[in-house]
């Protein structure tokens, strides 16, 4: 018999550090100015911070509440580290005693001069990213378990008695990609058998140094993959069927964040793991005979919002975990998904407006609910005090000034069809051709140029007072006059101002709508060591005054080329903001549109001739289930075309996408109505061209031809290359030419050099192409 899993967990933290000290000691290590010791001793102060400061915030140190969630760089690529799953190419890194070194293991996140890393994607549908495993039909195995056994005996040096979390079998296998040079049937979930055995000596060791509970995440069994689900359903039953056998390991905890399981829980539930988690906020509550598949077994029910902010209702989770009460089924509380996703501490926000920070609860805050719920689950009645304190809080904020505008709602109410339609596109490509008179194949970049570290120190001391804001102003000023200088001395046909006011595209928004606040601790990892401040969208949006217009009109009062506006679409907004959840989605993505389409008409009264509306997440929000895209996709298309629909005819609008794989929603992407849309397709070698060329995609495209990820400098001829390969898909009279995204990340002195040959290219295939018509 396993020894009972705690009353209240949760099933991840954050890892970034309350003040980003592991970013910073990261960024210190790759730079050469930290030595590999001080790193390691950096996060492993982390590590021991985080056990003790969730012991303070109630869950048991010694129970196998708090999970050993860390990771240097990401859980993904630890897992795939544990098990060995490490492509050829870097088949000669150092592997000494089970422990992968520190330079290999970043070498694997981050690729060296010879060698790309492992591709990076989204996991499910957050702003976070994954590195994805690579797994051939006969890539080897070997269990390197070195660094989660440290884990567990550093944390029981220091009082803690722990509890490892893995990607469990399926959902590593689901996420990884068949690597190169495997048959056109093979997917890597054929391998399960294979690393079924690896996952069960892991289990023994764990047992072995005193482990009593262990977590494998499946977050897989919340979505749907393209393999048949009854192919998924058995791979959950054959591998803890497996990993559950005989008594000779810690007890499992399996969660199933970011979603329902559906059909795979009872797959699940059959097997002898001991606890299931399942995300009662966006998954369904389960049925009575569902919970009767869970008898003898504990149900971690993940009632508080791992993915959001706000502050939870107490009362209506209290009754939930009032439904699930079952005989025969032991319940504990947890969080809906793990901690990473929100920021440490409300704590650390003395600047925010106290209404809105009562309102408010990050990751610390997070643990508290559980504990107050675990509580109530053991002893109903026992903290009545707390839900009604709960309640009441959630009651002001419905009342609050700012949260329902009837103005805003009004305006969106009154919204017809043809508010998100513009004229035929040949009408509009004919006016547009006639004002701008473009080039075949005109060249432009996707607006952001390198945030310098003078224009982040100006804004850094802009925060803190020691510089005016006319200071401000005229460094960015200085940086904008740079950024056209260039483009027209390398010869851009399309240019842009460089972005160089933006801390983020979707905080520089924020920060200027109504609606909308921002924090000034709240780091949320993006990848590695990459965060952002997501911003806090609380009430009804609306815009006050213009929030880019000085700037693009500065830039284009110093050329005659066009400058192109802008601007951060609806939906990305929204991805990138923790939301107000008292709405649905759709209805707050209209109010952004509308603010949105006050800024476009500005632009276009001060003279601008194109726009670019950028939706790089529009994929990342994609419903996890099929049967919900369509509805999410009718209302993400509808909302950016009340942005842009305003336009006249002669505008050009443009819009950008990057970051995700975007076959899968071509259609919803054609149905922007855009006259221009750019698209990531460099480190895919143009792949996406083959979707467009198949959807028949009638208006203008850039796909990405400069990967702009990488400080490589791509040469001339390889640009060259992929230019034709997109011509030979698409008319050359479609086509653009531009990087993969912004240049934000980048520094000057690669930037400049990748521009040049980017012309260079474009100039080359001018000369070569046949104009049609
Ligand atoms: N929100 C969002 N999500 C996104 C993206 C994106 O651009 N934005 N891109 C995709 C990939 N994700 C990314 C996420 C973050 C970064 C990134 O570079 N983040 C920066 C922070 C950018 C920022 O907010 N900068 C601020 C504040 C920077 C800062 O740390 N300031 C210092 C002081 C600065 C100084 O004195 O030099 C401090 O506060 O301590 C600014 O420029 O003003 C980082 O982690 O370092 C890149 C890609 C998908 N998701
Ligand atoms: N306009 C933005 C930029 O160039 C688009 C970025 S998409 C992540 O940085
Ligand atoms: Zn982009």
């Amino acid at each position: 018999m396993s020894v009972p899993f705690p009353r209240s967990t949760i099933i991840g933290y954050p890892r970034i550090g309350p003040r980003r000290e592991l970013k910073k000691a990261l960024e210190a290590y790759w730079s050469g100015q930290m030595d590999g010791e001080s790193l390691e001793r950096e996060a492993r102060r982390i590590r021991e911070a985080t056990y003790a400061r969730l012991t303070d915030l109630g869950l048991d140190p010694h129970g196998s509440a708090i999970p050993a969630s860390f990771s240097l760089y990401d859980q993904v690529l630890d897992t795939a580290v544990v098990l060995g799953a490490v492509p050829d190419r870097f088949a000669d890194l150092p592997d000494g005693d089970g422990v992968l070194d520190l330079d290999a293991y970043f070498t694997l996140a981050r690729g060296d001069a010879g060698r790309p890393p492992l591709e990076m994607t989204k996991w499910f549908d957050t702003n976070y990213h994954y590195l994805v495993p690579e797994i051939g039909e006969h890539s080897p195995f070997t269990l390197s378990a070195g660094t989660l056994l440290r884990d567990v005996d550093e944390a029981a040096e220091a009082g803690y008695r722990v509890r490892p979390t893995v990607i469990g079998p399926v959902t590593f296998l689901l996420l990884s990609k068949a690597a190169h040079g495997a048959g056109p049937s093979f997917s890597p979930l054929d391998r399960l058998d294979d690393v079924l055995p690896l996952y069960a000596d892991l289990l023994r060791l764990l047992a072995g140094r005193g482990v009593r509970w262990v977590q494998f995440d499946e977050p897989a069994l919340a979505a749907d993959w393209a393999l048949p689900e009854e192919r998924i359903r058995e791979a959950v039953g054959r591998a803890y069927g497996r990993l559950a056998e005989g008594t000779e390991h810690p007890a499992i905890l399996v969660t199933t964040p970011y979603g329902s399981p559906g059909t795979h829980l009872a797959a699940l539930a059959a097997t002898g793991v001991d606890a299931v988690h399942l995300d009662l906020v966006r998954g369904a509550v389960p049925s009575p005979a569902d919970l009767a598949l869970l008898w003898g077994k504990t149900l971690v029910a993940g009632v508080v919002d791992g993915r959001n902010v706000w502050k939870a209702d107490l009362r209506a989770a209290a009754a939930t975990l009032d439904a699930l009460r079952t005989d025969g089924v032991a319940l504990s509380v947890a969080t809906s998904t793990s901690l990473q996703h929100v920021p440490h501490d409300t704590g650390a926000e003395p600047a925010l407006d106290t209404r809105l920070r009562s309102w408010l609860s990050f990751a610390d805050q997070k643990v508290r609910e559980v504990t107050v719920l675990a509580q109530h689950a053991a002893h109903p009645g026992a903290v009545e005090r707390d839900i009604a304190a709960a309640s009441r809080v959630l009651g002001e904020r419905t009342g609050a000034r700012g949260v329902a505008r009837p103005e805003v709602r009004a305006r969106a109410a009154a919204l017809t069809p043809s508010d998100a339609e513009r004229r035929p596109y040949p009408e509009r490509r004919a006016a547009q051709q006639a004002v701008l008179g473009l080039p075949l194949l005109p060249t432009t970049t996707i607006g952001s140029f390198p945030q310098t570290a003078d224009v982040r120190s100006a804004r850094a001391r802009k925060a803190k007072g020691t510089l005016s804001e006319g200071g401000y102003e005229a460094a960015l000023q200085d940086e904008i006059r740079r950024v056209i200088g260039l483009q027209e001395e390398l010869g851009f046909d399309v240019l842009v101002h460089g972005e160089p006011e933006r801390n983020d595209m979707v905080q520089y928004f924020a920060e200027h709508l109504e609606g909308f606040d921002v924090t000034q601790h709240g780091w949320v990892q993006s990848y590695g060591s990459r965060c952002t401040r997501p911003s806090l969208l609380w009430g009804d949006v609306a815009r006050a005054a213009p929030m880019t217009v000085p700037w693009t009109s500065f830039a284009q009062s110093l050329t005659d080329k066009p400058v192109k506006g802008m601007l951060t679409g609806p939906v990305t907004i929204l991805a990138w903001s923790f939301v107000r959840n008292d709405q649905p989605l759709a209805e707050t993505a209209v109010q952004v549109a509308l603010a949105l389409r006050d800024e476009v008409e500005d632009l276009e009264r001060s003279g601008t001739r194109i726009i670019q509306v950028d939706e790089p997440a529009l994929r990342e929000l994609l419903p996890l289930r099929r049967a919900e895209q369509a509805a999410y996709l009718d209302w993400a298309v509808r909302a950016f075309r009340v942005a842009t629909s305003s336009a006249g005819p002669a505008t050009q609008i443009h819009t950008h996408l990057c970051y995700s794989e975007f076959g899968a929603v071509i259609s919803a992407i054609d149905g922007l109505d855009a006259d221009v849309t750019s698209i990531e397709a460099a480190r895919s070698r143009m792949e996406v061209v083959h979707d467009l060329e198949d959807h028949g995609f009638g208006r203008g495209v850039g796909p990405g031809v400069y990967d702009i990820h990488s400080p490589r400098v791509p040469e001339a001829e390889e640009i060259r290359v992929l230019l034709q390969r997109a011509v030979r898909h698409i008319p050359a009279a479609q086509v653009w030419v531009n990087p993969d995204c912004g240049l934000k990340t980048r520094g000057y002195r690669e930037v400049e050099e990748s521009l040049r040959n980017l012309v260079d290219a474009a100039r080359a295939v001018r000369a070569s192409a046949s104009i049609p018509g």
